[in-house]
């Protein structure tokens, strides 16, 4: 539908536009990071922010807040949304200027109704961008200059937006104040407010962080070696030793930066009510996958209430992986992305739990390197690939109990958070890439089959590495 009263360069008037919501409704679900592929949703406009020939868009689509810059144009550029009578309407996170003029509302200066930016170090100006490609709920954006004050930075724009504070603003904020050098510094963000009922709420937009020169992707370097050990030429093994260090740091400076608390009995029964709704959640969400594992799962439900006490609980990472490490060109390891899991509710993110969510959280992801790897390579010997997992887990956990000072124990509560994070991965998996779904399923079945005393991969803790 063309736009009627709009006129070609009044972007406020443009965002009325019902052709403009539809337009972007038909074109969200072909992205990565749209969360509600596969379901027939209403879509509708909540809130717009006006950047000029650019805006902010709220979208109310089902149960999710969905943000999406768009800008008006007349080229169609680098990443097209549709063709609107004369002009075309575009992702803005894929135009420079567009993109300047969401980093100068970031940093302050660039005044917008609705809108609030904050900024700790002040941001280069856009110069060329990059979208970042692969696998992301969220869009980022890379930009600035590494000659001018302010450097290269990334702006990571969040997809799905709630009230309230998100994690990857304020936790990634407190290690920035605090000097930690495991996380790139956050430079600034921005906010908006939004009606919602009665009230007025406010969320976070963006958040832009110093850029990683030169950097490798954990995800990348750990599944890449996996894959040549399978074929048999596994080259310079990268140092999951180093990465369990660089863990452990941040979980102390975060400790340092944002305090600690020792469970009380009250945390420990929401901890476990927790994790029983998580079982249940994931058991309903992936019924047909998990079905054949019905009455080991019922155990497994039972086995939480063992949980005696949790110990020490403070703010972590909450979603750590190996795609949210980066090993810099100096060698040292970084830690990205505090967002928590994106399937989790917001309000859920910045509750303090124990660290050793975040250990599981990785020994996992060797498991997922692996298990990938073994995708790509059928034929090869998933004993190599047990193996190599069973190595990387125990370098990682040696460097975190060096540094730390302490081991993470292997106890229920470790127990049951490695079962909840791979319940979690069915269900993403499911959801988002359903040809990997073997990867995690495959751990459930051999932690609710496991026999006490095994190693966390399901392989026994005795067993002799392959040289
Ligand atoms: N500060 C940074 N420096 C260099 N690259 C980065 C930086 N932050 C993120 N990246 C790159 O962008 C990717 C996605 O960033 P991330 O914060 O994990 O987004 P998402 O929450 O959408 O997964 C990372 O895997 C990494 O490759
Ligand atoms: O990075 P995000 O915050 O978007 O996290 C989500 O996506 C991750 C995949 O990109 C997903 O991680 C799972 O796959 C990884 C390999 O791609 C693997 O290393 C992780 O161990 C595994 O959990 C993450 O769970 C999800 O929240």
């Amino acid at each position: 539908m063309a736009r009627m009263s709009a006129q070609p360069n009044d972007p406020a008037h443009g965002t009325d536009d019902p052709a403009v919501v539809d337009a972007i409704a038909a074109w969200m679900p072909s992205t990565r990071w749209y969360p509600l592929k596969g379901q027939q949703v209403d879509v509708a406009l909540e809130r717009s922010f006006d950047l000029g020939d650019a805006a902010i868009l709220l979208l109310r689509a089902g149960d999710a807040l969905l943000q999406v810059p768009v800008a008006w144009r007349d080229e169609p550029g680098a990443a097209p949304i549709a063709r609107l009578g004369d002009r075309w309407l575009v992702d803005a996170c894929h135009d420079a200027d567009a993109v300047q003029a969401l980093l100068d509302a970031a940093s302050g200066k660039r005044s917008v109704a609705g809108l609030e930016g904050d900024a700790l170090g002040e941001p280069a100006p856009v110069g060329d961008i990059r979208v970042v490609a692969g696998e992301q709920s969220n869009t980022s954006i890379i930009g600035g200059d590494p000659e001018a004050p302010g450097g290269r930075w990334i702006a990571k724009v969040f997809r799905v937006v709630s009230p309230g504070d998100n994690p990857d603003v304020v936790v990634t904020g407190a290690l920035t104040r605090a000097g930690c050098a495991r996380v790139p510094a956050l430079r600034a963000a921005l906010s908006a407010s939004w009606p919602a009922g009665d009230a007025t709420v406010t969320g976070h937009l963006m958040a832009v962080s110093a850029f990683v020169p030169g950097a490798s992707d954990g995800w990348e370097l750990f599944r890449r070696h996996a894959l040549a050990a399978l074929r048999g030429d596994p080259g310079a093994t990268p140092d999951a030793t180093a990465l369990g260090a660089a863990v452990a740091t941040v979980h102390r400076d975060l400790a340092e930066a944002l305090g600690t608390a020792e469970a009380t009995e009250a945390d420990t029964l929401r901890f476990i009510t927790g994790l029983e709704q998580r079982l249940a959640w994931a058991r309903e969400q992936a019924s047909d996958a998990l079905g054949e594992l019905d009455a080991e799962l019922s155990l497994a439900a039972e086995r939480l209430r063992a949980i005696g006490s949790l110990g020490q609980l403070q703010q972590i990472h909450g979603d750590l992986h190996l795609g949210q490490v980066l090993r810099g060109d100096d060698g040292a390891w970084m830690l990205l992305d505090f967002e928590g899991e994106p399937l989790r509710p917001m309000h859920e993110r910045m509750v303090r739990e124990p660290r050793v969510r975040d250990v599981v959280g990785m020994l996992r992801s060797f498991d997922y390197a692996a298990g990938w790897a073994l995708l790509q390579e059928p034929g090869g010997d998933p004993a190599i690939a047990g193996d190599w997992i069973v190595r990387r887990q125990r370098e990682f956990l040696d460097g975190y109990a060096d540094a730390m000072g302490a081991a993470p124990d292997r106890d229920p509560v470790f127990d049951a958070l490695l079962l909840d994070k791979a319940l979690y991965e069915v269900v993403y998996e499911l959801r988002n890439r359903p040809d990997w779904l073997p990867i995690p399923l495959e751990a459930v079945r051999a932690l609710v089959t496991a026999q006490p005393q095994q190693e966390p991969s399901g392989a026994p803790a005795d067993r002799t590495p392959v040289e």
